[in-house]
């Protein structure tokens, strides 16, 4: 089912929100290093790492989503490097139902959890955010949209 509501999120406000985290990450740190929850969390976790100067990445995979309609979370690849997660970010670009997070919590109890967006349901799960959205808001992110044209509001409003 179609959320009633998308919130767009471009590169540059990705970039600031991701600047954002990594502000509040900072005064948290040291961290030993990274762990991005795939895909949607590679690039917020390229951003934090590089502004926080770790070069440790790790990666956990995890898929939930089939575009908008929710599946069984399946973890596809287990994190190697990073322990049970302590003094380690884990980083993702949100967190929604928290489903993702439960099964990735489950095999880095230690780690610091991280994301951009968290909606209510999944707020509880994560340590450290930086924007809410209601949870019937879709986020859009810029790897999922592109510019396009639109009609002249005169052209597609009813009359
Ligand atoms: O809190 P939840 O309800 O679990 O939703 C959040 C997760 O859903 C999306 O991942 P998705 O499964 O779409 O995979 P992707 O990151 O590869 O796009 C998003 O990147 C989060 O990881
Ligand atoms: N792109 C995107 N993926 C999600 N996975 C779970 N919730 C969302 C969302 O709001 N946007
Ligand atoms: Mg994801």
């Amino acid at each position: 089912m179609a959320a009633p509501h998308y919130f767009t999120v471009t590169w540059d406000q990705l970039h600031r929100d991701s600047k954002a985290l990594a502000w509040r990450l900072l005064e948290r740190g040291p961290w030993k290093g990274v762990v991005a929850i795939t895909r949607g969390g590679l690039i917020p976790a390229a951003i934090v790492a590089r502004e926080l100067e770790c070069r440790m990445i790790e990666t956990v995979s995890v898929i939930t989503y089939d575009e908008e309609d929710r599946g069984e979370p399946k973890m596809v690849k287990a994190p190697v490097a990073a322990g049970d997660g302590t003094g380690w970010l884990l980083v993702d670009d949100l967190v929604d139902t928290g489903t993702t997070a439960r099964l990735v919590r489950g095999v880095l109890p230690g780690a610091h959890f991280a994301t951009i967006y968290a909606k209510p349901a999944g707020k509880p799960l994560v340590d450290t955010f930086v924007t809410e959205v209601s949870q019937d808001t879709w986020i859009l992110f810029p790897w999922d949209t592109e510019v396009q044209f639109v009609a002249p509001i005169a052209k597609s409003a009813p009359r």
